[in-house]
């Protein structure tokens, strides 16, 4: 009667995913209030200019996040697949990738890109977060690995609303300056179909469905927490930790740039 168990004890594929979206509807970081003041054209060009610095070491641990899978990867039709996303964000030299394109978000904003590459004044919490991500992909077992990367399964919908409240609401965005939101759009979804297939055929006891769970969770923790030290420290109460980003430093472009298009 072990079949019995099982059924009893597994949820069905179709029930599992739902569970799987059903936490993207409930703790992903599009809820953030932070997102919303971003989105909404509410946010202050320091503001603006603190999420590109602070998002830009979590851009730059997921190609590192992609190479600990890979090294612990045995299977070559897994690596395979894999390895296009460290392609994606790193690209070739000649064009660049992901990386490149945030940059040139970056630049946009009125910020020196080498300042924002250089990862100086990224708040300590923004580090604890993504790299306890890196972490938890190398250390943690394959299945909870790719689990933690659904959390794209999430992401096209806010980059089209990153996409069109930035041009709706900010006199910085361009066709340029949001190439990496518009690029996404493409990828993630590739990224995200084979990650959950992969899920939903190796989370195959409870035990590992709730394993698979807790991993997507524990991501949208990582994003999370990245919104609210940046709310904590550049919204209310406004309290910069000692060395982060001062507002000033690395910024080329006019400190009192409008963040609101100004309207004819
Ligand atoms: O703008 C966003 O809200 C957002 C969220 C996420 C995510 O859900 O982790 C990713 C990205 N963007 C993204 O651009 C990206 O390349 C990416 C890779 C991964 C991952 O876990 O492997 N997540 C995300």
């Amino acid at each position: 009667m072990a079949w019995r168990f099982t059924l009893a004890d597994t949820q069905t594929r179709d029930a599992f995913e739902a569970r799987l979206r059903a936490i993207g509807a409930e703790r992903y970081h599009d809820k953030h209030p932070f997102h919303r003041l971003l989105h909404d054209g509410h946010c202050t060009m320091t503001q603006v200019r603190a999420w590109v610095i602070n998002r830009f070491y979590y851009q730059s641990r997921i190609p590192l996040k992609d190479a600990a899978f890979l090294s612990r990867c045995e299977d070559v039709d897994l690596r395979r697949a894999w390895r296009k996303r460290i392609e994606d964000h790193d690209g070739g030299l000649e064009d660049g990738g992901g990386i490149r394109r945030w940059l040139k978000l970056a630049e946009a904003v009125g910020l020196d890109p080498d300042y924002v590459a250089s990862t100086r004044g990224v708040l300590p919490a923004t580090r604890f977060a993504c790299d306890a991500y890196v972490r938890f992909v190398r250390d943690m077992p394959m299945l909870d690995a790719v689990a933690a990367s659904l959390t794209e399964l999430f992401a096209p919908a806010i980059h089209r609303n990153r996409i069109a409240g930035l041009l709706e609401h900010y006199a910085f965005a361009n066709e340029e300056a949001l190439s990496y939101f518009q690029r996404r759009l493409e990828e993630a979804p590739q990224d995200v179909a084979f990650g959950l297939r992969y899920v939903l055929d190796h989370a195959d006891t409870l035990d590992r469905q709730d394993a698979a769970a807790a991993a997507l969770c524990f991501k949208t923790d990582v994003l999370w927490a990245q919104l609210d030290a940046l709310h904590h420290a550049y919204v209310a109460p406004g309290l910069v930790p000692p060395g982060a980003w001062d507002g000033r430093e690395g910024v080329t472009g006019d400190l009192e740039q409008p963040a609101k298009r100004v309207s004819a």
